[in-house]
């Protein structure tokens, strides 16, 4: 069976959009420092990119979380696989994610880390499912809403593949 990608939103639609994000977080920290706080592995490439784009001073923390398969998968319960150096106590936190789908890992990251006694916590994801929405999860900057459709690209994985591609897009099997 064949196996082709097909473009949803182009280079050139996320690239101005990321443009437009930074510039808002720019605005909105002015005369502040902001902590991007980066969901490993699919966060990373729109961290990146964002990050270049914020004009005020940033600083930069990585972490990785796997779910607990079985019967608390649906929980999102998730396990800390790398946690991260630094604490976030006092400092203006945003987290970077790439897509928010059912809303689990993210509602439940953001509880953990809300504990840590950062001064503010914010949420910027590149990708936003709502009609995937199981809990809700307050999302502060969006870069697209997307129709139910599984995508990859721009850290977005189909069996860890696809993630350096620099569009989104979806898999098509013909
Ligand atoms: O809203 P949810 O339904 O909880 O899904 C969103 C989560 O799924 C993706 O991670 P994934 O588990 O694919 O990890 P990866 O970034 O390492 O590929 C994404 O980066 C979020 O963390
Ligand atoms: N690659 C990928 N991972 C996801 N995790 C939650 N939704 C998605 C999706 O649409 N694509």
């Amino acid at each position: 069976m064949a196996e082709r990608v097909e473009v949803m939103l182009s280079e050139e639609e996320v690239d101005r959009r990321i443009q437009e994000i930074g510039e808002q977080i720019s605005k909105d920290y002015a005369g502040k420092q902001v902590h991007l706080v980066c969901v490993l592995k699919g966060g990373s490439f729109f961290l990146c990119e964002l990050a270049k784009r914020i004009t005020v001073p940033v600083s930069l923390d990585f972490m990785s979380v796997s779910s607990y398969g079985g019967d608390t998968k649906s929980s999102g319960v998730i396990k800390i696989v790398k946690d991260l150096d630094e604490p976030l106590r006092d400092k203006d936190v945003i987290v970077v994610e790439d897509i928010v789908d059912s809303g689990r890992t993210l509602s439940y990251l953001l509880d953990m880390l809300k504990a840590r006694g950062p001064k503010s916590m914010a949420l910027c994801t590149l990708l936003d499912k709502p009609d995937r929405r199981v809990i809700d999860v307050k999302v502060d900057y969006t870069g697209f809403q997307i129709p139910d459709e599984f995508v990859v690209g721009y850290g977005l994985d189909y069996d860890q593949r696809y993630r350096n591609l620099p569009y989104i897009g979806v898999v098509k099997f013909d």
